[in-house]
């Protein structure tokens, strides 16, 4: 009988092959000359590719293969990393090594490992020439991640009249429910992690937070690419390219893959080595998360199905039994910066509880506020921001009294810079964007003010 592998002690991470036939992409991966772990990718329905793509799909699913195997790196992180088809050229090496050491940067801070100047992806490899167009037909994929961010994103997009599908990866119900609710055409695409990650987990492997991301970014590629779409449109926030904090000279931001800076690098990429006519952006980049909810408050077809809670999408452990567990940063923060915007029973009935009436949640959201804590490791707005919308709320007689917001004036606003509470900068889109010029009417739609 062969040992089982103990992932900490291997010497390299080898990208195996990836495999695509009858709408299954299958990505093999190892530790030195351990078992394959194998994840599956499974495009429903998919539809004979038609030739001319055939590059495209190709590149596509080698950037997959190269992104997703960051699941499977990070269980032993070893010295060397091996890619059997041989080595990449400059640009693909050098999105992956940024994506593995941002990405990875919460692991390692709470790992207590330092991966500065050990992931060097093996580059070398001759350069691609400028891939072509390949005349995608102009529909966007928009990603539902049962949230805020994207139902305001699809919204813009509807008020455009843009062509666009409501895609998401895994097999989330409350998912699947905010994608009908849509009313746009669905697409879901299921990942299969390969199941001795869990083993090697329980032997001990390194874990923690990954760049998912980066992952159903890649996917989305792969499927734009499959199924004909010109544009990916993710929801990802102005604030989400600030960093969580700072530790030994290296920003640790949680949600780096969802940032401007890997928004960059990926649509980049894609440009020069899939197609020049597939455009991979943000469409809620210039705004912060306040402008977001602002505009969220008014979707109220949706209030009955959304979550951002994300204990709901857990592969394996215990999901709540409620869509809001009402404990974690995310049910904190959108509590929050929801409140400025709705009245508050309509907040109340959405969580079902008054979070800013409990001071058994004071830690929780001083965290948010960055007040004697790290902003969480979640995806949450900037503390400025939160500190705003508490600001906001502490002037407002039907939340001045509620135990949180009380703490708020008497023990921590005396400490703040008044001048920099107000909401209204919050409210202003930044010029910083990628969104390609057919979709830039969608953006007018976000930002406007609440009737
Ligand atoms: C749902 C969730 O938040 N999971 C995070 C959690 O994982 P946990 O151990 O509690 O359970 P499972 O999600 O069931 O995962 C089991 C193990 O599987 C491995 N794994 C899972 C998904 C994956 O893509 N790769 C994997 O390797 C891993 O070993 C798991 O232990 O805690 C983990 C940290 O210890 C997080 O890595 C899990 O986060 C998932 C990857 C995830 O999908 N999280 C999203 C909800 C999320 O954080 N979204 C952010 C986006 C941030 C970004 O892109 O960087 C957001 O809300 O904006
Ligand atoms: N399972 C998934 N499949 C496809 N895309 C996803 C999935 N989960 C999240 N996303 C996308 O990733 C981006 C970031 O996710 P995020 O959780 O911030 O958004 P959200 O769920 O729409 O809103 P919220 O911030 O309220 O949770 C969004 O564009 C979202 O649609």
């Amino acid at each position: 009988m062969t040992q089982p592998i103990q992932p900490r002690l291997t010497q390299v991470f080898r990208f195996l092959h990836a495999r695509y036939a009858d709408g299954v992409a299958e990505l093999a991966y190892a530790f030195d000359e351990g078992e394959p772990l194998v994840e599956r990718i499974r495009f429903p329905a998919a539809p004979a590719l038609p030739p001319a793509r055939q590059p495209a799909f190709d590149a596509a699913l080698k950037l997959l293969h190269l992104i997703a195997g960051v699941s499977y790196y990070k269980a032993g992180v070893p010295p060397t990393i091996a890619v059997d088809d041989g080595p990449l050229d400059d640009a693909t090496a050098d999105l992956l090594d940024a994506l593995y050491l941002h990405g990875l940067a919460e692991f390692a801070y709470r790992n207590g490992l330092d991966l500065r100047g050990r992931i060097r992806f093996p580059r070398g490899g001759q350069a691609l020439s400028v891939a072509p167009v390949v005349g995608l037909p102009k529909r966007t994929l928009v990603p539902i991640g049962g949230g805020k961010d994207s139902l305001v994103a699809v919204e813009a997009i509807k008020s455009i009249g843009g062509d666009a599908t409501a895609v998401w990866v895994g097999n989330s119900p409350l998912i699947a429910a905010c994608a009908e609710r849509t009313g746009l055409p669905t697409l879901n695409i299921q990942r299969e992690l390969a199941p001795g990650l869990f083993e090697l987990n329980r032997l001990g492997a390194w874990n923690g937070h990954i760049p998912v991301t980066a992952v159903n970014s890649a996917i989305l590629a792969v499927a734009a690419i499959l199924y004909g779409h010109d544009s990916i449109a993710f929801a990802n926030e102005r604030s989400a390219s600030a960093a969580t904090l700072e530790y030994d000279g290296q920003q640790v931001n949680h949600q780096w893959s969802k940032g401007y800076a890997f928004e960059t690098l990926l649509s980049d990429w894609l440009h020069s080595h899939v197609a020049a006519d597939l455009d991979y952006c943000s469409l809620l980049r210039p705004y912060s998360e306040l402008a977001i909810t602002r505009a969220f408050a008014k979707l109220t077809p949706y209030f009955d199905s959304f979550s951002s809670c994300n204990r709901n999408f857990r592969i394996l452990g215990p999901k709540p039994a409620d869509r809001w567990c009402g404990q974690c940063p995310k049910c904190h923060f959108v509590f929050l910066a929801l409140a400025p915007f709705l009245p508050k029973p309509r907040l109340l009935t959405i969580f079902g509880r008054n979070l800013l009436d409990d001071e058994s949640q004071a830690a929780g959201f001083d965290a948010l506020l960055e007040y004697q804590d790290h902003k969480p490791f979640e995806c949450v707005g900037e503390g400025a921001e939160a500190r705003a919308a508490m600001y906001a709320l502490s002037q407002r007689p039907e939340w001045a009294e509620d135990a949180l917001v009380a703490r708020f004036r008497s023990e921590i606003l005396p400490q703040l810079d008044a001048s920099q509470l107000a909401l209204e900068p919050w409210l202003a889109p930044s010029g910083e964007h990628r969104v390609p010029a057919r979709l830039q009417a969608a953006l007018a739609a976000i930002g406007g003010p609440n009737p």
